[in-house]
């Protein structure tokens, strides 16, 4: 793997966002919850610049002292010493000479870590310091922590070599669809793709999937980054966005759901941009002030997450027709947006969309942490287009944007090209 990256090639991740189902918040204390990959997706470019760059730009310097040649040889060298991260969603760059990523945090570069750890305190202290250099305009703030969640996993698998990182997405951003699992998870995966443990066929033009080793330490990595974004995340938005497919998490056992249920899902962006972790914190904090009350809301979302897998799931046992199971899921759905307005996580805007639904006999949810972001309808196999037309007009007319999303698909996949 090293030899290709001398040649410059550019590495390229990509990792889908998810819904969950059932049992947000729930989960991050261990009850279960369900979640499927969506087919939106973050995209993580890395480009390492050939080594070959300096003493090209030397014997061209040799051979002519011009001043636009010297020019020309300053912006080069320069070039090949930065580590560079544009974030394409947000319009923000940043860059850093190698030089001042190595002196502030040389702990971590020249003790290479074989396994995943966590970023420390201190650790974090100084990534922020490198982070604070560069502006970020207050409206942008939040960007901040997936900056620094970004440099702890550079520095940690790729150490202080020179790189262009790009990244975009699919998906909108702070929205409940777990775009900062998505970043985390392609983050992770291009890192380990560039590096030497990881074994991939890097002359295929396809999209790749790792090995399930090397899936399982991307997902790991990930699960960090979402640390440094979530403060105390369960790991399911990562595990699925990761794994792809329909999961249930339960007290970090993963189990994959085989469904032949269509489970189609209008999607409804209220477009009220929300913090994940402030949410999950609001939630401890009405956990501290009662916590055997939030304790049995989470004891009954477990059973709610449960009965839903089990509805789902394709099993000699479950010989339900399709409309019966989708009248359990959307009670299921309802009974679950209940208790997460019992955690004080729904919002003004998510009630509107839940009522203007019940209008035409459609059950909702918000999906991911809340306080704004996305809202899912079942949208049942036999709803005639013309019902869903309706409701998506009047959505649409409180200034919410809905869409449909495929659901159950691929996880985490690397792909290789493009030479410099
Ligand atoms: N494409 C991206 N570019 C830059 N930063 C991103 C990108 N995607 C996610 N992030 C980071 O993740 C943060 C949003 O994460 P947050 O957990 O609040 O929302 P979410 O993951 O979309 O929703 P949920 O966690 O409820 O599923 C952003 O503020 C940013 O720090
Ligand atoms: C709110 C939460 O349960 C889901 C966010 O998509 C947080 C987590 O599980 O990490
Ligand atoms: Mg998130």
């Amino acid at each position: 793997m090293s030899s290709m990256l001398t040649r410059g090639m550019e590495v390229k991740a990509r990792a889908p966002g998810k819904i969950i189902l059932s049992g947000e918040h729930a989960v991050v204390y261990g009850s279960a919850a369900v979640a499927a990959a969506i087919d939106l997706y973050t995209y993580v470019s890395i480009t390492f610049p050939p080594p070959s760059r300096n003493a090209l730009a030397v014997s061209l310097l040799y051979l002519e002292s011009h001043f636009f040649l010297v020019y020309f040889f300053l912006v080069w060298i320069d070039s090949s010493e930065i580590l560079s991260l544009q974030l394409r969603d947000v319009g923000l760059e940043f860059s850093w000479p190698t030089k001042r990523i190595r002196e502030t945090l040389s702990q971590t570069i020249d003790s290479p870590a074989s396994a995943t750890t966590s970023c420390s305190s201190e650790t974090m202290k100084l990534i922020t310091t490198l982070v604070e250099e560069h502006s970020i305009p207050e409206s942008k703030i939040e960007i901040a922590a997936g900056v620094v969640a970004f440099l702890w996993l550079y520095t940690s698998i790729q150490g202080d070599k020179p790189a262009r990182i790009v990244v975009s997405s699919e998906l909108p951003l702070a929205s409940g669809l777990g775009s900062s699992a998505a970043y985390c998870v392609s983050l992770s995966g291009a890192l380990l793709a560039s590096s030497d443990s990881v074994n991939l066929d890097f002359s295929s033009e396809d999209w790749l999937s790792l090995g399930e080793k090397e899936q399982k330490l991307a997902n790991e990595w990930a699960f960090e980054g979402e640390k440094i974004i979530h403060g105390k995340p369960s790991g399911i938005d990562n595990t699925v966005s990761t794994m792809g497919n329909l999961i249930k998490l339960e007290s970090g056992a993963l189990t994959s759901i085989k469904s032949n249920m269509p489970l189609k899902m209008l999607i409804t962006d209220t477009r009220v941009s929300r913090n994940t972790k402030a949410l999950i914190t609001s939630v401890a904090e009405r956990r501290d002030r009662h916590p055997d009350t939030m304790t049995s809301v989470f004891t009954a979302v477990d059973y709610i997450s449960n009965e839903l897998a089990s509805t789902i799931q394709l099993s000699s046992s479950n010989d339900l027709a399709v409309v019966e199971k989708e009248e359990k899921v959307e009670e299921l759905m309802e009974m679950n947006q209940g208790l997460l307005q019992c955690m004080g996580v729904s919002h003004a805007s998510i009630e509107t969309v839940i009522s203007t639904t019940h209008k035409y006999k459609l059950s909702s949810k918000l999906t991911g942490a809340g306080g704004g972001g996305c809202v899912l309808t079942l949208l049942p196999a036999l709803l005639s287009a013309s019902v869903v037309d309706a409701v998506t007009a009047e959505l649409q007319q409180c200034g919410f944007r809905c869409f449909i999303a495929g659901i159950g698909g691929k996880g985490l996949e690397i792909r290789f090209g493009g030479r410099l």
